[in-house]
C-alpha cells in the first residue's frame, strides 16, 4: 500500500467531504451558480501563486538533486500550465490577468496556503508533502470520477475545467506526486512519525473542503 493509500483510509471522513463536497457535485452536474465558480476560479489563482512558493520551499528543503526536480517541475506546472487555465477562463467573463491578481485574498484561501508554506518551514519535505498531497491527488480524483459519470459534455458549462483535471497529462502528473511521496516516506518514514504526517493530510483535506465551501458561499 502506497503512504497516499494509507492516509487517504485514516482520513477517511475528511477525504470524503473534500472530495464529494457540494460544489463538486454541482460543478459536475453543471447546476452550480456561476457567482461561485467565478470566486472560487478567481481565489485559485491566487492560491496557485502561494503553491508555487510551496513547491520552490520543497526545492529548498529537498535532500537530493532528483527531489529538487520534482518540486522544480510542481513551480513550473502551476506557472506554465494552470495559471493559464484560470486566466483563459477569466478572459472569457472579461477579467484579464491584473484584475485576478488584484483582488483580495479570502480568508479560506489565506488558511490553507499559509498552512502549507508553515507546514514546510517548520518541518521538512515529508510534511510539505503530506501539506501538498491532498490537493495534487483531490483534483486528479475528483476529475477522473466526474469524467468517468459523464460531467465533461459540451452542455456542462464546467466541462473545460473536469477536461483539465481528467487529463492524462494531469492524472500522470499526480500518479508521479504518489510515487515521490513514496520515495521520501522510505527515506525518513517511521511508525512513531506517522501521526503527525497524518495530521497534517487531515487538515490539509479540512482547508480544502472550506476553500469549495468559500466558493458556495458566494452565491449572489
Ligand atoms: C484549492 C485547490 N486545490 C488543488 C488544486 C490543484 N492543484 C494545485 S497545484 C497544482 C499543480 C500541480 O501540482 C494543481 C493541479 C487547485 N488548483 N486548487
Amino acid at each position: 500500500m502506497s503512504l497516499f493509500e494509507r492516509l487517504k483510509a485514516d482520513a477517511g471522513p475528511q477525504w470524503s467531504d473534500y472530495t464529494r463536497h457540494e460544489f463538486v457535485q454541482q460543478l459536475g452536474a453543471g447546476t452550480l451558480p456561476l457567482s461561485c465558480f467565478k470566486h472560487y476560479l478567481v481565489q485559485d489563482y491566487l492560491f496557485l501563486i502561494q503553491f508555487a512558493r510551496a513547491y520552490a520551499l520543497g526545492v529548498y528543503k529537498s535532500p537530493s538533486v532528483a527531489d529538487m526536480r520534482q518540486s522544480l517541475d510542481g513551480v513550473k506546472a502551476i506557472l506554465d500550465d494552470e495559471l493559464d487555465l484560470h486566466v483563459e477562463m477569466c478572459r472569457s467573463w472579461g477579467m484579464e490577468r491584473d484584475m485576478i491578481e488584484e483582488a483580495p485574498e479570502d480568508t479560506p484561501t489565506m488558511a490553507y496556503t499559509r498552512f502549507v508554506l508553515d507546514a514546510g518551514m517548520a518541518g521538512d519535505l515529508l510534511d510539505l508533502q503530506a501539506a501538498l498531497a491532498p490537493c495534487v491527488i483531490g483534483y486528479a480524483e475528483i476529475g477522473a470520477r466526474l469524467a468517468a459519470e459523464g460531467c465533461d459534455t459540451d452542455g456542462n458549462p464546467y466541462a473545460r475545467w473536469i477536461r483539465e483535471y481528467a487529463s492524462e497529462g494531469y492524472q500522470e502528473l499526480a500518479k508521479g506526486f504518489i510515487a515521490w511521496l513514496d520515495g521520501t516516506a522510505g527515506q525518513t518514514l517511521t511508525e512513531h512519525r506517522y501521526p503527525r504526517v497524518l495530521s497534517i493530510f487531515e487538515k490539509a483535506c479540512r482547508l480544502e473542503s472550506d476553500f469549495w465551501q468559500m466558493g458556495l458561499n458566494a452565491q449572489d
